[in-house]
């Protein structure tokens, strides 16, 4: 199988050489070139350049870009897209005036999630994922992480664990498995959470560990969830076991997640809603990405993640939906990028960078992933025609999509 794009308008984010991460001043900077062809091979980006180079090539699928913009296909690095119904009704109770803690005080919540997950079959919660996973395909993502958390008990989590097993071997999409060790405290557990730690030190992390799923491991550290404490006793028995961390910290109060991320040598650290100058000194040279999740922002109404301050201080910044049924419904990354540019005031070249090689660095896989290199895995999105590419941010709720190629396929 091979596919030839030619006369792209513009072709975004080509590196000669495989570029890893990029950080600070260098995220204002998008490599392109005007007037291009890129040729497919299978499932890799075999070549490319400018059309006036180019010398002709035979290929089965021949595509004329004219007017359109060719990019890496978006780098979702954190979701929880296997979860069970919905929580439309917790939506409506904030509309009426009630917090997301108050929800979840009552109940509701992840408890609410977990309690519909637990009476939820593998195959259904297979189907229901695939659905989700799939409109993501179609608006541009390629590669996605996806965390268990909604389980609550050792067998349900071991079940997400296996739907996602599932998920990996059957999408054309990139898919990053993550054992959310730590998403809530379950109400039987409500008086002693000391035991629920123990029982995913001693049981959860060695069975998860067993079934080769997950290589990250994540907790929710936060006020009414998990301690800085239990997250360190978390991360070090995860650490026995190889999972590397990648947690999420900072959502509504700075606890000192940022640093004992840093500590543990976590592959990133997600949210950052709430920031200050000693987890910014903290991330500084260190190989941990800072990731931020601003539809959760839009949709909770809380603020945004700092990222002037992040990339000013030279620090790298990933952008990531956080697609999860209580405080980000939607896995749409244009629309990240779109409020990434909007409300965190990052240039286009910034949220382009952010969504994509910074995304899959956030993932463990920038080798293969977020640009366009030769050697590359082939996972790209054909814009509809555009004057330029700051017009994927720009005209928001619009899909700016026209095609989407995925692993070397054309995604129909
Ligand atoms: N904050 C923790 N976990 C999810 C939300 C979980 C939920 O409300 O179901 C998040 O990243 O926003
Ligand atoms: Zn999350």
């Amino acid at each position: 199988m091979s596919i030839l794009i030619k006369n792209i308008k513009q072709l975004l984010q080509v590196h000669e050489n495989s570029v890893k991460i990029i950080k600070g001043p260098a995220m204002k900077k998008l490599p392109l070139i005007e007037n291009a062809y890129l040729y497919i091979k299978d499932d890799t980006i075999v070549e490319f350049g400018k059309m006036e180079n180019f010398s002709g090539v035979e290929a089965e699928t021949e595509i004329d870009a004219t007017g359109k913009i060719v990019l890496p296909s978006w780098c979702d690095s954190h979701t929880h897209i296997v979860y069970a119904g919905n929580r439309v009704s917790e939506f409506v109770d904030r509309i009426n005036g009630l917090s997301y803690a108050e929800i979840a005080n009552n109940g509701g919540g992840i408890l609410n999630s977990a309690k519909q997950l637990q009476n939820t079959s593998e195959d259904d919660l297979y189907k229901q994922a695939t659905k989700r996973l799939n409109e993501m395909i179609a608006l541009g993502t390629g590669a996605v992480e996806i965390k268990t958390g909604y389980g609550l008990t050792v067998e349900a989590e071991l079940k997400m664990l296996k739907v996602i097993k599932r998920i990996k071997q059957d999408s054309l999409a990139k898919i990053a498995p993550t054992l959310l060790a730590a998403h809530a405290i379950p109400s039987e557990f409500r008086n002693n959470k000391k035991a629920y730690v123990d029982k995913i030190i001693n049981e959860l992390i060695p069975k998860a560990s067993a079934l080769r799923i997950a290589k990250f491991i994540d907790v929710f550290c936060e006020e009414g969830y998990f301690s800085v404490e239990d997250t360190k006793r978390i991360l070090e028995a995860g650490k026995k076991y190889n999972f590397r961390p990648k947690i999420h910290v900072n959502q509504f109060n700075i606890l000192g997640g940022v640093k004992l991320g840093v500590d543990n040598n976590a592959l990133s650290v997600d949210h950052l809603e709430e920031l200050n100058n000693k987890d910014i000194e903290a991330l500084k040279n260190t190989n941990t990405m800072p990731v931020a999740l601003p539809a959760c922002s839009y949709f909770l109404g809380i603020p945004y993640t700092p990222a002037r301050q992040i990339i000013d201080a030279g620090l790298p910044l990933a952008i990531a939906t956080d697609y999860n049924p209580g405080s980000t419904p939607s896995g749409n990354m244009n629309f990240v990028v779109s409020t990434a540019c909007i409300k965190l005031k990052m240039t286009p070249e910034e949220a382009i960078n952010a969504a994509t090689v910074n995304g899959a660095y956030a993932m463990g896989f920038s080798n293969m992933y977020g640009s366009i290199t030769r050697g590359k895995k082939a996972n790209l999105i054909i814009t509809k025609p555009m004057d330029s590419y700051a017009e994927i941010p720009y005209a928001f709720g619009t899909n700016p999509i026209d095609q989407v190629i995925i692993n070397g396929q054309v995604w129909v």
